[in-house]
């Protein structure tokens, strides 16, 4: 089978940048995959892995005649990768990102792109609790949504294109505007984030309850947030200070309905907390039904509902 793509070049080679080394060799989707990173150590270590077929720390060099550029890196370095590409970069390559806010990537991006390529912002919405090269594995995606968020003008043949590419990967591929995205995403994936990390704080905090004991009876309640507040710090920093409007709008709803359900334990009102906890046991159940249960012994196989 012939590759897609001759060239690509992943800038960034993290968690998300080595899942995608690891599958488009394995399902060769490239003749030739660059790896870029900023730092000597993490190259060497990709390197190591054997993630990549040339490898360098200069991404202006590792985009030159790529045919596509996968740049993977926390979302607040963005514009300072595109600057760095924007030079080199030869007419009709697709420059795509993963990052986990959009809006704020397109603004960071977008401007510094030449004409002559196609820029077109996506994210995979699959990971884990762990970063670097190392923390990558075939298969991430598979059975995985992947958000594109194309601009007005952007060509439908790249688009296309860079579809069918997280296709191979196993995804299935939605469209949305970056802004509609930057709200999904800080309700789904950014709030959970915050609260694990804060309650987490909150245990590490407390006086009256030892650390030790926190750790050895924590019920599996805790330890799923444990797991989220584990999270790469940069990454999160990023992404807080780069979707601020929709995190804060997604914080304040919060707050409100805490506050009703604090009211409703302080009263004694059991039908109040009785109604929201049957409501909210509803949601769960239509993500197993919906094929969307990561944990499920046969997730990532296509689900009998899905249309192909
Ligand atoms: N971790 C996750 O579960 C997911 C992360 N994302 C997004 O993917 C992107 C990458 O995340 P991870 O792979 O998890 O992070 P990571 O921390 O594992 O890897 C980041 C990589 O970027 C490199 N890097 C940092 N600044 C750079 C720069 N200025 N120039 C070149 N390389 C630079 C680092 O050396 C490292 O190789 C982030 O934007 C994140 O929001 C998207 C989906 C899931
Ligand atoms: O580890 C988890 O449960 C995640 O939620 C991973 C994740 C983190 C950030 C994203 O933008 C998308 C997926």
């Amino acid at each position: 089978m012939t590759a897609q793509f001759n060239r690509i070049t992943l800038i960034g080679i993290g968690l998300i940048g080595s899942s995608l080394a690891h599958d488009i060799k394995r399902l060769g989707l490239a003749n030739e995959i660059v790896v870029a990173t900023r730092s000597a150590e993490t190259l060497k270590r990709a390197e190591e892995l054997k993630l990549g077929d040339r490898y360098t720390t200069s991404s202006a060099e590792a985009v030159k005649d790529a045919d596509l550029v996968i740049v993977s890196v926390p979302v607040g370095a963005s514009e300072s990768v595109a600057k760095e590409i924007a030079g080199t970069l030869k007419p009709g390559t697709i420059v795509t990102d993963v990052g986990s806010t959009k809006a704020s990537v397109i603004a960071q991006m977008q401007p510094h792109m030449p004409s002559h390529v196609h820029f077109i912002a996506g994210h995979p919405i699959a990971g884990t609790e762990k970063s670097g090269p190392d923390a990558g594995f075939p298969g991430l995606f598979q059975g995985r949504w992947c958000i594109l968020t194309p601009l007005e003008g952007t060509d439908p043949v790249a688009l296309k294109t860079l579809r069918s590419f997280w296709e191979a990967l196993g995804s299935r591929v939605d469209e949305m505007d970056a802004q509609h995205h930057d709200k999904v995403l800080a309700i789904v994936s950014h709030l959970p984030h915050l609260i694990a990390y804060n309650i987490v704080g909150t245990a590490d905090d407390l006086e009256t309850v030892t650390e030790s004991e926190v750790i050895k009876y924590s019920a599996s309640g805790f330890r799923d947030f444990t797991r989220l507040a584990a999270s790469d710090p940069t990454m999160w920093r990023d992404v807080c200070l780069h979707n601020r409007d929709a995190i804060l709008e997604m914080l304040a709803r919060f707050s409100e309905d805490l506050a009703y359900l604090q009211r409703a334990i302080r009263w004694g009102e059991g039908d109040k907390i009785f109604e929201l906890f049957t409501r909210t046991r509803a949601i769960r159940r239509s993500i197993v039904q919906a094929g969307q249960d990561v944990d499920a012994p046969d997730f990532g196989r296509p689900h009998p509902l899905e249309k192909k």
